[in-house]
């Protein structure tokens, strides 16, 4: 249950989530009951403090480069529909004018090099047409290399590396969706937040590199058990979410009562000693009259009861 950074070694940026979480967390370390004003008092000093993004340079880096890319793609998308303009209003210019010339003019000879200028001038207009059709053709394919960096970067940006699960920035953006999606629909949606029991004493007893293969062997033993539309976070250390769409208490309690029966059927073995991984959870099912934060710190709160309950089981908000 600790709040060692996942990926590097800068702290993880402070969702309101988060904060509302480390300010409950702080008052029941304290023994402070979490009454409305010990929770704001709590609530604003933590979100006071400022912290990093929990990314590496070199994937911040990237996104600039996109973003740089995009500037650049898209004055040059800028440049050539000025280009265009002003050269097709010259050309209608020079067409109106010869137009009211060749109205003007009873002479086969004149008349004729009124209609050669205004063929010039159509041929003249018609590359213009070409050159930007082209230029645009290319700054349409600029574009679509882009769109497809941005979905890379995307990933990056919202994947724990060591379980390709969803980091909690990626968390920040599925959540908006499906609760937008479950009120849309007046679906459920669901949260569980799982926490590894004793997971300390696997580091202190195995080591901290195999504690990782522990962590990369849970994940994998649920996203197995999950649905396709379900998804998977990794929330803290050793603490996983799943949120749960289309899915009510009953089938949360299905899918832990699930889980866990796999996770017993798949043990992880290291040197051929069974490693025992059990782990609690806490459920909360998405209420007509809260957001999506509001769930998780209920789901949140739950797990922490069945902490301090014994471990190793489920606890359902109300
Ligand atoms: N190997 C490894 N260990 C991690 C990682 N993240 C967190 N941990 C470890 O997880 C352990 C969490 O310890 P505690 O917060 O005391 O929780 P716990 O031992 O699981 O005890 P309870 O949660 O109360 O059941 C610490 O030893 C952390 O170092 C990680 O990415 N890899």
């Amino acid at each position: 249950m600790n709040e060692r950074p996942m990926t590097s070694p800068h702290s993880p940026t402070l969702t309101p989530a988060d904060i509302a979480r480390v300010a409950l967390k702080r008052l029941a370390e304290l023994g402070l009951p979490p009454t409305p004003e010990n929770y704001t008092k709590f609530y604003n000093a933590i979100a006071a403090i400022k912290s990093p993004t929990d990314k590496s340079d070199a994937e911040l880096k990237s996104a600039y480069q996109v973003l740089f890319r995009v500037s650049d793609v898209l004055d040059g998308m800028s440049d050539t529909s000025e280009t265009l303009l002003e050269d097709l209003v010259r050309g209608g210019e020079v067409m109106s004018q010869s137009l009211d010339a060749l109205r003007s003019r009873s002479d086969p000879t004149a008349v004729k090099e009124v209609l050669s200028t205004l063929i010039e001038s159509t041929d003249s207009v018609c590359q213009t047409v070409s050159n930007s059709h082209r230029d645009l053709q290319e700054l349409k394919s600029a574009v679509d290399k882009i769109q497809s960096d941005l979905a890379i970067n995307r990933k990056t940006l919202e994947q724990d590396p060591l379980t390709g699960a969803l980091n909690r920035q990626g968390l920040e953006h599925m959540l908006a969706r499906e609760v937008k999606r479950a009120r849309r629909g007046q679906l459920a949606l669901s949260v569980a937040i799982i926490d590894l029991d004793d997971f300390k004493q696997v580091n202190d007893r195995f080591g901290h590199l195999v504690g990782d293969k522990v962590l990369v062997h849970f994940a994998s033993v649920t996203k197995a058990v999950l649905r396709e539309s379900d998804v998977l976070v990794r929330y803290g250390g050793e603490e996983f979410l799943l949120l749960l769409p289309e899915t009510d208490l009953n089938g949360a309690r299905f899918l832990i009562d699930r889980l866990r029966q796999v996770n017993v059927k798949t043990p992880f073995f290291h040197q051929s000693q069974h490693v025992d991984i059990r782990f609690s959870a806490g459920v909360a099912e998405l209420k007509i009259d809260e957001n999506g934060h509001a769930m998780l710190i209920r789901a949140d709160e739950a797990m922490y009861r069945a902490k301090h309950e014994g471990r190793d089981r489920v606890i359902f908000a109300d």
